[in-house]
């Protein structure tokens, strides 16, 4: 029987989510299905008018323990784990008088559900399925004799197989690894939450570290034409990977990631706020009173980077702020929500990617793979002290007013978008010229000049994502007419560097914290 179909008759059904169930047993009892039940699974389906022998009569011990002990019997898991190939496998059954299933369809406990209800402990606890998982694993590896189903969306595909003739070994393949998925999202679920939760040990983060993510989208190709790529979810339904697309072609692998980078650049405002994203850096970053502000000022930061860019904004999108979108090639535009005819004026373009996601990033850890290994760290977030203007300490030159402190404020939330080496001049809560990923700060400092012009450059202030080692890179800005830095400080020189910024009567503040990017 390898490759042929198996035939359906005989069926365990023990569900939590009753989602399709009376359908699912009305339709295997007319195709000669018998199903055999727990508990409330096994009334669900009386109630429906299908017969249905209780998983007791068959065990001959009650269910015990409120509900621990159901399934958890030899003549259960014998009948699921018999590998009907083998003809002493067919030979115990019968002497033991155990009846084989051809199919079973179980799903869990809500584990997860639970937790994310903020259920007590031992309610959580209580949620940690056994006899389902063991049900699953078993009949995913007795696949040659057994078809495994564990999500209600199948429902339809096996009561097509039990009119004709059952699954073949391909289709009951695909059913136990997609069971196996089931019980290894699930059991990863169960101990991260242990290693987290409730039973942490004291390191700052947990000895494990479980993923378990389900392909989503297969994507066209990754980072280059070569390199197949897919998008998975990590099943929460938030986030960039859940957003919903309105119009365009399909996201690309780089839209994700420059998306991702721009989500992250335009929710570290309070006010307004609109990044336009190329090659995860910002060309363009502001806050303005409104979006359509916003936006005409990052434009105007760099418009020839801006071609083709990926635009992120904290707020709806306004019908004006469409309107200034929808003059410029852009690859994707992502918001919260978009206002009554910002959609209509937007989707004129054929090409242009509408998103919406209405949640704010929350990435709560950041993991990159290394080879053997994986480096996970708690995300960068604006720290209470070390962000906060009120907390800088004032290092060279004169205090700034209000207005002047807030700008740098913002040159400083604006710099954390940019890769490192960082430096970025902004004037009037806009960037005008960004210096990213340079080996050296002082490339990065004379890169964000270049990028400013002379004009907008003098007058200008200025954020370093990390201190300046020496003062050569603070003496490119001050050259160009900078009038106001922030810096981490921290170096063995930040007096040299101090000694620049006094002698050239510029503003100094150091924040004590660093936010470098990589
Ligand atoms: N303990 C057992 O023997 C057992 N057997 C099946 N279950 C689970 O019980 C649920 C179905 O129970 P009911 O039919 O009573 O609603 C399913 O989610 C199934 O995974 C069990 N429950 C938990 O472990």
């Amino acid at each position: 029987m390898t490759a042929e179909k198996l035939p359906i008759r005989r069926a365990l059904v023990s569900v939590y989510d009753k989602t399709g169930l009376a359908e699912l047993a009305r339709g295997l009892h007319e195709a000669g299905v018998a199903l055999v039940s727990t508990g409330s699974t096994a009334r669900r389906i009386a109630d429906a008018g299908v017969p249905v022998t209780p998983v007791e009569e068959l065990t001959g011990f009650p269910e015990c323990l409120d509900g621990r002990v159901k399934t958890l019997h030899p003549r259960v898991h014998a009948g699921i784990l018999a590998d009907r190939r083998l003809a002493d496998h067919r030979r115990q059954l019968a002497e033991l008088e155990v009846e084989p299933f051809d199919l079973v369809v179980v799903n869990l406990y809500p584990f997860r559900e639970t937790v994310a209800s903020g259920a007590a402990p031992d309610e959580c606890v209580e949620q940690i399925d056994i006899g389902g998982p063991s049900m699953v694993r078993a009949a995913a590896k007795n696949h040659p004799s057994v078809a495994v189903v564990v999500n209600p969306e199948r429902y339809g595909d096996v009561l097509a197989a039990a009119a004709e003739g059952g699954f073949d070994l391909a289709a009951r393949r695909r059913l136990a690894a997609e069971a196996f998925q089931h019980t290894a999202a699930y059991d990863t679920a169960v101990a991260s939450w242990f290693a987290e939760e409730y039973a942490p040990d004291p390191a700052p983060l947990p000895d494990f570290a479980g993923i378990a993510f389900q392909r989503q989208q297969v994507l066209r190709y990754g980072e280059n034409p070569h390199q197949p790529a897919a998008l998975y979810g990590d099943g929460s339904g938030t986030g960039l990977a859940a957003a919903e697309q309105l119009h365009g072609k399909e996201m690309s692998y780089n839209n994700y990631v420059d998306t991702e980078a721009a989500r992250r650049a335009a929710h570290d405002h309070d006010r307004p706020c609109v990044a336009i994203i190329k090659h995860a850096n910002p060309c363009g970053i502001a806050v303005g009173d409104d979006v359509a502000e916003a936006h005409r000022k990052a434009h105007a930061c760099d418009p020839v980077s801006a071609f083709g860019g990926v635009i992120a904004v904290n707020r709806p999108v306004s019908v004006a702020m469409a309107e200034q979108v929808a003059e410029i090639f852009t690859e994707v535009i992502i918001a919260p929500e978009y206002e009554e005819g910002a959609l209509s004026v937007l989707t004129r373009k054929k090409n242009i990617r509408v998103l919406r996601c209405p949640d704010a990033p929350a990435v709560r850890r950041e993991l990159r793979p290394i080879e053997g290994g994986l480096l996970v760290q708690e995300r960068d977030v604006f720290q209470a002290d070390g962000d906060d203007p009120a907390h800088w300490t004032l290092a060279a030159g004169q205090p700034l007013d209000e207005a002047g402190l807030a700008g740098l404020a913002f040159a400083w939330r604006a710099c954390r978008a940019v890769k490192s080496n960082a430096i970025l001049l902004a004037r009037d809560g806009a960037s005008v010229g960004v210096g990213m990923g340079q080996v050296n700060r002082v490339d990065s400092a004379r890169l964000a000049v270049q990028r400013a012009g002379a004009e907008r450059a003098a007058g200008s202030c200025a954020a370093s994502d990390a201190f300046f080692p020496f003062p050569d890179g603070l003496q490119v800005l001050i050259d160009a007419g900078v009038k106001a830095v922030v810096q981490p400080g921290g170096s063995v020189r930040d007096q040299q560097v101090i000694d620049a910024a006094e002698a050239a009567g510029i503003t100094m503040y150091l924040t004590g914290t660093r936010h470098f990017f990589h």
